[in-house]
């Protein structure tokens, strides 16, 4: 049996507007999907989603990890078990999580020999495949860990602050809430455009923020992106009521991560003031993590 693990994420700056060729950073969690692999007659995938075999409605992203190995080795059968801190559909990046976890496993039974970026790139074209429309985002930073800016694949240096997040535990489809962006700008090029260029400048100004650790200024950024989201229709109630408990209660800055629609908040507070941050996400019905970034990304953790 060899397990391999890899990280989740949250973006500072830039989901969404990624997609469309505009600048993103994203950082990577310390909260873990663990994928083991084993040799078996027939291909079995389990997880908490149930226990199938090629499986397209239940585990679509490990399945087509599956069929891309089958392009370029002999593979029949795998057994594949997954445990995940991370939760599913939820803005932390499981389904990325998922996918390269799986492909490093995958890559440590067969010998295949691929490198990182072998890595991340077959994960890219696994989401696009399965979401439709997908950038190398959540699957670069999930391979590479730390903070990175995206296109640019350039490092940036390690939040070196409080991360606290907020579940809404509402499900939420990134396919489903890339594809309703995608509406809103054919309806109204004019008026997303704009928007989705400004949620670009934030990165493009937030770097040197982040490299020089001042996260008053990210968390201002970190807000202005928040509204721009919200503009974009992938908001809900929930998020906004957890941003503003958690800047009313100490956090520099609060935002979305990931698709939104459902899912969680992220805040970057002090961390004596993690606590508080916490405690006032909780009061206003959230689900809370507290988290750290991490420079650790995918890799082996035992054979
Ligand atoms: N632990 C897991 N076991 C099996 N499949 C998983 C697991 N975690 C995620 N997935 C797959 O990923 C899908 C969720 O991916 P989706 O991109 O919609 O959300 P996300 O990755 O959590 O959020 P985001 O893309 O906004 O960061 C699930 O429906 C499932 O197919
Ligand atoms: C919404 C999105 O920007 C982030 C999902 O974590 C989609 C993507 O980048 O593929
Ligand atoms: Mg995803």
């Amino acid at each position: 049996m060899i397990t391999c693990s890899a990280p989740g994420k949250v973006y500072l700056f830039g989901e969404h507007a990624v997609v469309y060729g505009e600048p993103a950073v994203c950082c990577a969690v310390d909260i873990r999907t663990r994928v083991s692999v084993g040799p078996a007659d027939s291909v079995t995938i389990s997880s908490s989603l149930g226990t199938t075999g090629i499986d397209f409605e239940t585990h679509p992203y490990v399945s087509a990890v599956v069929e891309r190995f089958r392009e370029i080795t002999s593979l029949e059968g795998v057994s594949i078990r997954i445990v995940s801190e991370i939760p599913v559909g939820s803005g932390l990046g499981s389904s990325a999580a998922v996918t390269i976890a799986t492909i490093k496993a995958l890559d440590t039974l067969l010998g295949t020999g691929l490198e990182l970026d072998d890595i991340a790139r077959m994960g890219h074209e696994v989401e696009q495949r399965i979401q439709g429309a997908a950038s190398q985002t959540d699957t670069y930073v999930c391979t590479m860990g730390g903070v990175v800016m995206i296109p640019q694949r350039k490092g940036l240096d390690l939040i070196d602050c409080g991360l606290v997040i907020g579940n809404t535990n509402i499900f939420s489809s990134t396919k489903e809430l890339v594809a309703n962006v995608a509406e809103l700008n054919e309806s109204f090029p004019e008026v997303i455009g704009p928007v989705l260029s400004s949620i670009g400048m934030m990165s493009t100004v937030g770097e040197d923020l982040v490299n020089s650790k001042d996260y008053v200024s990210v968390g201002k950024l970190m807000n202005i992106n928040q509204g721009l989201l919200d503009a974009i229709g992938v908001g809900c109630a929930e998020l906004s009521s957890f941003t503003y408990a958690a800047r009313n209660n100490g956090a520099y800055g609060a935002k979305i991560t990931g698709a939104g629609g459902g899912g969680c908040m992220v805040a970057i507070a002090p961390r004596e003031r993690v606590d508080d941050v916490a405690a006032a996400i909780a009061a206003a019905g959230g689900e809370v993590v507290v988290t750290e970034a991490t420079d650790i990304g995918v890799r082996e953790e035992s054979r």
